[in-house]
């Protein structure tokens, strides 16, 4: 097996256990970091002791860090060597909260994180859960490219739309759930979230009268995980899940064998620089980004409607990146001064 070094930041929380869990069972990892804060709920140390007890070949380290510390400053054995930096660290929203009221807390989160990864593992393949994923991704792709390093090792998650699109529509359709695949393009909230069901087999056998109302499903889906947990947080287990099915993807292609998943990167399918459709990640990380396909008219109203929504959110974090910047040590080439 490949022996790759997969690192999880947030690997203590909600999200970040039951998907160290799924990677440390991965036959390609080597070796899997859990990074977490000293004032985790769980400790990092705890989480992976739990988990060096898998009969699997995975070797699980812990990697504590103060809430003040610069990544930059302290992260680098636990982020050297890293082939995949997988980060569901950050701030789960609330009920009645949207996704963008995240941005401010979790783009300092994330920005901590990525200018470490900056540092210490530049060609690992970096993807962030961290909401809100439409705003928080383009502010790290800018940043990175403002410290000289190439954006296209940053992934934004959303493989979590597929899964929920593809369970609801095996339970309307029956059709075996391993052989619906549903390509969910645009973004990570709201209206940007867009099912493709026409360019699925099980799919396009439901009646167009009823797919407005399961498209809608699919973008409230978080809001009925939030509204049920009741302020104790978001989706961590069905994310778990929907992390590792990206993670496994990301290194299967790393590996040789490329896989291709749907995640929201810098992209040129649409007027858009970034956006979520088909990505084929292969030995570097992205290989392509494919073209949208074929939309019915549903879907071809509903991306013209989401272009103005997803680029405002776009913007949001184009802006966070021209008024902040990496830590020196983060850039590529001569980088004047610490942010
Ligand atoms: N992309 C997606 O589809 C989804 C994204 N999310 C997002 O994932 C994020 C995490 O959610 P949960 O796991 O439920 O939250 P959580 O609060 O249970 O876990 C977050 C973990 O991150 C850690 N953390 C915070 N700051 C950190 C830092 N600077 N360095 C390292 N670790 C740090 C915390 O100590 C905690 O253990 C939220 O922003 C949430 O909105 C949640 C579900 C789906
Ligand atoms: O709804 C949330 O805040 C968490 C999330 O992104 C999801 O479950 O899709």
């Amino acid at each position: 097996m490949a022996g790759f070094k997969v690192c999880v930041v947030g690997g203590a929380g909600g999200i970040g256990q039951p998907l160290s869990m799924l990677m440390a069972m991965d036959p390609n990892v080597a070796e899997l970091c859990v990074y977490d804060l000293t004032i985790a709920m769980i400790p990092a140390d705890g989480v992976a002791a739990d988990l060096s007890h898998l009969n699997k070949a995975a070797k699980v380290k812990a990697y504590a860090f103060d809430k003040d510390a610069r990544a930059a400053d302290v992260a680098g054995e636990c982020l050297t060597g890293c082939d995949l930096v997988l980060v569901p660290a950050g701030v789960p929203r609330k009920p009645g909260q949207d996704r963008a009221a995240l941005l401010d807390i979790n783009a300092g989160i994330a920005k901590n994180i990525v200018e470490a990864c900056a540092k210490f593992c530049p060609e690992a393949v970096i993807a962030l859960i961290v909401n809100p994923v439409n705003s928080v991704v383009p502010a790290m792709c800018e940043l990175w490219k403002k410290a000289g390093h190439d954006p296209c090792k940053i992934v934004g998650v959303t493989t979590l739309d597929c899964v929920r699109a593809e369970k609801f529509v095996h339970e309307i359709t029956g059709a075996p759930v391993g052989d619906i695949s549903i390509p969910v393009i645009g973004g990570h909230a709201g209206t940007t979230i867009l099912p493709l069901f026409s360019q699925d087999k099980a799919a396009s056998t439901i009646p167009a009268a009823d797919v407005p109302e399961l498209d809608k499903k699919v973008q409230n889906a978080g809001t009925v995980v939030v509204a049920a947990k009741a302020g104790k947080g978001s989706a961590t287990l069905s994310m778990g899940f929907a992390g590792a099915r990206l993670g496994s993807a990301v290194l299967a292609g790393l590996a040789g064998t490329p896989t291709t998943e749907c995640a929201y990167v810098a992209s040129n399918v649409t007027e858009l620089p970034y956006f979520a459709s088909k990505v084929t990640f292969g030995e570097k990380g992205v290989e392509t980004v494919h073209p949208l396909g074929d939309l019915s008219p549903h879907e071809q109203g509903r991306l013209e409607a989401l272009t103005p929504v997803l680029k405002e959110e776009i913007d949001a974090g184009i802006e966070y990146a021209s008024r902040n910047q990496f830590c020196a040590s983060a850039a590529a080439a001569p980088y004047p001064v610490c942010g």
